[in-house]
Parts: structure tokens; C-alpha cells; sequence
């Protein structure tokens, strides 16, 4: 018998792995637009989000959080962190107990400053919180190219079981126990390729990217680690993976937003033009406040917010940047 798998979230990424799952598992995708439903249950195609892409066959799709997570032995939330709450509350009557609930978001809530699975253990405390994140831009995953992530959960025999739903082929996927550190490496590369987009569009070159990658993990390290990350995961595929990935492609939307800034665009412009997520966006007033509680430096990602909020140009980011003290490796700057 194959599991049943809800997954909430009609996005890029959201349809990319529940079309990978449903090689696994018998799986329903909720999304909130009808037309998004219909089109993937009638053409197996999700124009809006993946152009070109033919899901597979087996993917049922709907708007009811009734059909989709009543019978669900696992449900995993593909919503975007800024509306990831409302919608896992609305899901809440219909979820079955203690079913494992696996987030994709790559953001922190505004407000509460809370990783994802901060936020399903306060509204359903008692289920199994996990991750799954890594180097995985959705727009290669769906076209069949190979990819490795992570699925990370406190429980490693549970992990063991979600692991062989997401695993297909060329989508290898690895556990680790370090929920924490695993879901603030994807939140905060997000930072780093807002960052390093800016660079590309300023044509700062490849060497000032390389520095900003490698001092940008270097940020998020300390930052993750001291907020309960264990030093290794930043190395692994959820850290430094991610941040190789997303800080160096052009299919990233973050890298985007800030390959757009550096070309000096406004970043409202940006915003309206795009249909998709940004969550470096919201995640770097997050960081912010997190940075100053925490008491680390985060010189990155605090350029980056200058510039999306307090009106400061690239330039200003990397003279501020350049003008700083350069000590030892180990220390920030
Ligand atoms: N795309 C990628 O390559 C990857 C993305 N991720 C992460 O996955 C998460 C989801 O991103 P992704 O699928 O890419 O996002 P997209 O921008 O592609 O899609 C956003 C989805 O969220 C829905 N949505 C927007 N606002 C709301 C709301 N208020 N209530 C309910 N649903 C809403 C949209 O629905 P509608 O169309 O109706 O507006 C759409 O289905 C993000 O945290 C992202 O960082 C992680 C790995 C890879
Ligand atoms: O997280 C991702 C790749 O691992 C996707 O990055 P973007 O959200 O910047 O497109």
C-alpha cells in the first residue's frame, strides 16, 4: 500500500515535489486557485509556475484542505514562510494526529522571527516537525536534472520513512538530525544570493563573488550555530550546497532581485514584475533583529537590508563592504 501524502502549496516548488513524490506515494496537491487545480488534473501541467513542465500523471490536485489532508499519512507545506502559518491552521481540522508535517519554506516568519518548524510544533504540538531543503532550484528538478537534498528530522527512524517517498533516482536525498541548522541554512543563503545577484548585476566579477559566497557562509555559520546549528550542517547541502547554488544561478529568484538592483532598479519594480517568491526579501529584517539579539555581526546581510530598506545604493554596500577591517578568516568582516 503506498503512503498518502498531502502536500498544501501550488507554487514552483510545492508542484515540482509533489510531482517527484507521487512516483513514491499517492499524492494531493492543494492549491488555492481553481484554475491552477483544474489545469493540473485535466493537462498535468502547471503553466503559471512551470512553464513547459508535464507532471506526473499520478498527481491529483485540489482546492479543499478537506480531500487533500483528510486521509494524509504525511503532509508537507510548500506555502511561502510569510503565509505558511494561516494556511497550516486552516489545513488544522482536517489533519489526522501525529503525521509527521515537512516544510520546503526557505524563510523566517516576520514578527515572530520562528523557523517553519517552530511554527507547526506551536500550532500542532505533537507531530513530527521536519525539512527537506538543499541545492534545489525547482526549475532544474522538474526538467530531470540531477539534484541531492536533505531531509532533516529529530527522529531519524521517521526520517528513514520520508526519505524513501522523496528519493526518485536522480533526486538523492540524505537525513541529518540538525533540524535547526538545516532550516536556517536555507533561510539565510537566501540573504547571501540577494547579495551576490547584486555583485553580477553591478559586474563586480566572479572573484567578489567567490568572497561574498564564502564570507557569506562564514555570516551564516555564525549566526546558525549560535542560534543551536551544528557547525557541519552549514558545510553540507543545506548550507554551503544551497549557497553554491542559489548565489551563483540565474534561475534563483533572490539572485534575481539582486541582479536587478545592481542594475538599479527600485526594488518595488522588481517585485511587481515578478509573480514568484523572493523570501530573502522579508527573511533580512528578520536576520536583522536576530543578529543584534544574538549578538553576531552579519555585515552581509546588513548592507543587503540597507539597501532594501533604508535607501542605501550598491555602491554604498560595497564601499561599506571593502571598508571594513579584514582580520583573521575566523572573524567577521
Ligand atoms: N522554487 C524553488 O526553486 C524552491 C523554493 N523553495 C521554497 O519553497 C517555498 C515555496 O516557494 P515556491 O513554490 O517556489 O513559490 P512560488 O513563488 O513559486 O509560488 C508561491 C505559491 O504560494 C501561494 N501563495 C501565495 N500567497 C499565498 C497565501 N496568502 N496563501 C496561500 N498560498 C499563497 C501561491 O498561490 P497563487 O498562485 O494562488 O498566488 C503559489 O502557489 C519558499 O519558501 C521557497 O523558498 C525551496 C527550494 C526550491
Ligand atoms: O532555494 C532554492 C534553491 O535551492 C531556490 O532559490 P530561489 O528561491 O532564490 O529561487
Amino acid at each position: 500500500m503506498k503512503l498518502k501524502v498531502g502536500l498544501l502549496g501550488g507554487g514552483s516548488w510545492g508542484t515540482t515535489v509533489a510531482s517527484l513524490t507521487a512516483k513514491n506515494a499517492d499524492v494531493t496537491i492543494w492549491a488555492r486557485s481553481e484554475e491552477t487545480v483544474n489545469e493540473i488534473n485535466e493537462h498535468h501541467t502547471n503553466h503559471k509556475y512551470l512553464p513547459g513542465a508535464t507532471l506526473h500523471k499520478g498527481l491529483k490536485a485540489s482546492t479543499s484542505f478537506e480531500e487533500v489532508v483528510g486521509n494524509a499519512d504525511v503532509l508537507i507545506m510548500g506555502v511561502p514562510s510569510q503565509h505558511f502559518r494561516q494556511v497550516l491552521l486552516d489545513a488544522k481540522p482536517h489533519i489526522r494526529p501525529w503525521i509527521p508535517i515537512v516544510s520546503l519554506a526557505k524563510g523566517l516568519e516576520l514578527g515572530t522571527k520562528m523557523r517553519m518548524t517552530q511554527i507547526i510544533q506551536e500550532e500542532l504540538p505533537g507531530h513530527p516537525a521536519g525539512v527537506l531543503t538543499g541545492p534545489n532550484l525547482a526549475k532544474e528538478i522538474h526538467s530531470g536534472k540531477a539534484a541531492a537534498a536533505v531531509i532533516a528530522m529529530v527522529d531519524d527512524v521517521i526520517a528513514k520513512e520520508l526519505q524513501d517517498i522523496f528519493n526518485s533516482g536522480v533526486f538523492r536525498v540524505y537525513r541529518n538530525t540538525d533540524v535547526i541548522g538545516c532550516e536556517l541554512g536555507g533561510a539565510l543563503k537566501n540573504i547571501m544570493a540577494i547579495a551576490t545577484g547584486m555583485g553580477d548585476g553591478a559586474n563586480a566579477g566572479d572573484n567578489t563573488r567567490a568572497a561574498l559566497i564564502t564570507r557569506g557562509l562564514s555570516e551564516l555559520t555564525r549566526l546558525g550555530t549560535a542560534m543551536g546549528g551544528k557547525r557541519r550542517t552549514f558545510a553540507g547541502l543545506a548550507g554551503m550546497g544551497d549557497l553554491v547554488a542559489t548565489c551563483s544561478s540565474s534561475k534563483s529568484r533572490n539572485h534575481h532581485v539582486g541582479f536587478q538592483l545592481g542594475k538599479g532598479k527600485s526594488l518595488d519594480e522588481i517585485i511587481e514584475e515578478m509573480n514568484e517568491v523572493a523570501e530573502g526579501v522579508k527573511t533580512a529584517k528578520a536576520v536583522m533583529e536576530l543578529s543584534k539579539e544574538y549578538d553576531v555581526p552579519m555585515p552581509i546581510s546588513e548592507q543587503v537590508y540597507n539597501i532594501l530598506y533604508e535607501g542605501s545604493s550598491v555602491y554604498d554596500a560595497f564601499k561599506g563592504l571593502i571598508q571594513m577591517e579584514s582580520g583573521s578568516e575566523a572573524e567577521p568582516g
